[in-house]
């Protein structure tokens, strides 16, 4: 069977302005493709651009120039409200810095739970909290640490948490920007094996 595209980046740039009339070229130029069922590595010393790549592939940034298709979709194009809400349960991002990405006001169960109820994954709160409670096992957590807050954990488990959250609905596609880097060997390849595994 012939292999799917399911992101193509063209030519991507996204430039920020540094003062004085002067720019910076974090990302300048990118081309690459991923198919379905891949795992692409995107490799490049400190400050090469790879985060900025990944936050403007799932629209955190406006694109400077350039063109990110997924599934033949262009992401950065003029969307309806339901087709950006698609794309956002669709496209997932794991970020680095576990301390910086998870709101330390919500619990646990709600930070996992938000994608879920933003686009309607659950039909009953007995459904949601199920749920809550497989996410957690299956990024070695439990379901004691549910109504807990971020403040309350590790790094590493925070990282965790992240992952749960961005598995929480169902993606297709998931950047990953160094997420198991703080996690224990064993957790690693429990997470891993995880996004590896082929959707049901
Ligand atoms: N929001 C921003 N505004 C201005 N400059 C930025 C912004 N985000 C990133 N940069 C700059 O763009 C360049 C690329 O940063 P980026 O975080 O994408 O690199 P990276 O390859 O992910 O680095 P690392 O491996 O250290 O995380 C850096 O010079 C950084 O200072």
């Amino acid at each position: 069977m012939a292999r799917q595209k399911l992101l193509e980046v063209k030519n991507l740039k996204q430039y920020f302005p540094a003062g004085r009339g002067q720019v910076v070229k974090a990302v300048d130029g990118v081309t690459f493709d991923i198919y379905k069922g891949e795992t692409f590595g995107l490799v490049g010393e400190s400050g090469c651009g790879k985060s900025t790549t990944g936050r403007t592939i799932i629209r955190l940034y406006e694109a400077t120039e350039g063109e990110v298709l997924f599934n033949g979709v262009n992401v950065h194009g003029k969307k309806s409200k339901k087709e950006l809400k698609e794309l956002n349960r669709k496209m997932q991002m794991i970020f680095q810095d576990p301390y910086a990405s998870l709101n330390p006001r919500m619990t646990v169960a709600d930070i996992i739970a938000e994608g879920i109820d933003i686009h309607g994954l659950a039909k009953t709160k007995e459904e949601r909290m199920q749920r809550v409670y497989e996410l957690l096992e299956t990024v070695g957590l439990n379901r004691e640490h549910a109504s807990r807050y971020p403040h309350e954990f590790s790094g590493g488990q925070r990282q965790r948490i992240g992952i749960a959250r961005a598995l929480a609905v169902e993606p297709e596609f998931i950047i990953a920007d160094e997420p198991i880097s703080a996690l224990d060997v064993s957790i690693q390849a429990q997470v891993v094996n995880l996004i590896e595994a082929p959707a049901a």
